[in-house]
């Protein structure tokens, strides 16, 4: 349990870098593991979520080094993994799950793979589904969960496949299974989910074709190892821009952020209630980067839809905090994806924020936030949990940074998942009260 710190009148002040990102960095560890040579992964996430798939790899006989921010992976290729001595645990991680029951579905010796409660909680069929139509094989539990086992397998066959969710984890499993099938395989989007796998094909020297939302892979020939520079995650970032916002008097610089074009939609939704964001952008051979500067300001309530929320999906729980601030109404619609992340999100966010006197009504697929409501402790004191959420644990973090009264917070630990040094970098920007 810690106790959290309202603000100092004179705001937040300061430039901070934020840890690498973690869907590139779970991507990176599986390109450079399969990849024949060296790969050489900077500014690496080393976070629980990401050292999951680094003991995966680990587990298959994979050497992979790490010093705090660079990690160094010897790729074995596709079909070189040793049959590993135990289980592979996901620990916490949705991606590593997913992404990887697509790469290793077509393994000469069965894979269990188990997860700890939350995830275990989380629906598989969305993969296991259009990798079965493949010609991979699952055993789940209970048909949806895991542990499950990803049987033995010497053969997988290209599909066309129309994505019922938006879902980048599930297109990517697709991707990852079509490089190693016959034939072509091609995934169909609606609506568009993050690229990072499409981009990394390419940098790894593998062909992919993408035309609007028709995505189509064969067979790779073999992928060779490549400098990975990981950029500071705008998922993490979307907490310290929220935080400048919404404190009175601050100004923040965030260096260095992700700001690939299906990833930044915290920055266009927070623009759409009025906020004026300075990107500065960053030369980069690979994915997009920009320095990030936000002042304090008034924001206004806004509409967010279902075309809205793939690319801002794991900013939905602060981008909430931030219309609790708004004049006027949020309304969040198409939001079902968040009742099946580490938590319910519609939930979790609805219970944590109304400790602290948020207006939010829920409904099956979003919430109505009534804005303009100033946060504060009932009765002088709240207990904030994280429900073992790394997002609702930093959501209440900033959450707190307006609060009057006591405010603390259980379950802090899981903000480790994505961003360990969280509750250090929010400090650093933190006056202490000079008034
Ligand atoms: O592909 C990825 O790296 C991710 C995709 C998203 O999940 P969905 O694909 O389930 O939307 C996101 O919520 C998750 O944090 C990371
Ligand atoms: C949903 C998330 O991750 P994952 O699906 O990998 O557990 C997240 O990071 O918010």
């Amino acid at each position: 349990m810690i106790k959290l710190t309202k603000a100092s009148k004179t705001g937040l002040h300061g430039e901070i870098t934020v840890p690498g990102d973690k869907s590139i960095s779970h991507r990176a560890l599986m390109f450079g593991a399969i990849a024949d040579g060296k790969t050489v992964i900077d500014n690496f996430l080393m976070s629980d979520d990401v050292m999951h798939t680094m003991g995966v790899f680990r587990a298959l006989g994979v050497e992979i080094n790490h010093t705090e921010s660079q990690a160094t992976v010897i790729g074995k290729g596709l079909t070189n993994f040793k049959a590993p001595s135990a289980g592979l645990d996901m620990g916490n991680s949705g991606t590593s799950t997913r992404l990887l029951m697509g790469l290793l579905s077509k393994q000469p010796f069965d894979l269990k793979i188990f997860g700890d409660s939350s995830l275990s909680k989380r629906p598989l069929r969305r993969v296991a589904d259009p990798l079965s139509l493949m010609h991979a094989q699952f055993e789940l539990t209970n048909e949806e969960f895991l542990p499950a086992v990803i049987k033995a397998n010497n053969e997988l066959t290209g599909i066309i496949y129309h994505m019922p969710v938006a879902s980048a984890q599930v297109k990517s499993a697709i991707l990852l299974a079509g490089m190693q099938a016959d034939g072509e395989t091609t995934v169909i989007e609606k609506l568009p989910s993050r690229d990072h796998t499409e981009r990394m094909l390419r940098q790894f020297g593998g062909e992919i074709k993408t035309e609007g939302g028709v995505i189509t892979v064969k067979k790779q020939p073999q992928l060779n190892g490549q400098h990975v520079l990981v950029p500071s995650d705008i998922s993490s970032a979307a907490f310290f821009m929220v935080a400048g916002l919404i404190t009175p008097n601050s100004d923040i610089t965030i260096k260095k952020v992700g700001v690939n074009p299906t990833r930044d939609g915290v920055i266009k939704l927070l623009e759409r209630m009025g906020a004026k964001i300075l990107q500065n952008a960053i030369p980069s051979d690979g994915e997009p980067l920009a320095d990030i500067t936000i002042k304090a300001q008034t924001l206004k309530g806004i509409e967010i839809t279902a075309a809205d929320i793939p690319s801002a999906v794991d900013e939905l729980p602060i981008l909430a905090l931030a219309a609790t601030q708004a004049v006027g109404d949020t309304i969040i619609s198409g939001a079902e994806e968040l009742r099946v992340k580490e938590t319910d999100r519609i939930a979790t966010v609805i219970s944590e924020l109304t400790k602290l006197g948020a207006n939010i009504e829920e409904k099956p697929d979003g919430m109505v936030i009534h804005g303009g409501t100033s946060l504060h402790a009932e009765n002088g004191s709240a207990l904030l949990d994280s429900h073992g959420d790394h997002r609702i644990g930093m959501m209440n973090v900033v959450a707190s940074l307006i609060t009057e009264g006591d405010v603390v917070l259980t379950g802090e630990e899981a903000m480790s998942v994505s961003y360990p040094g969280f509750m250090e970098d929010i400090s650093s920007i933190i006056e202490r009260d000079s008034l």
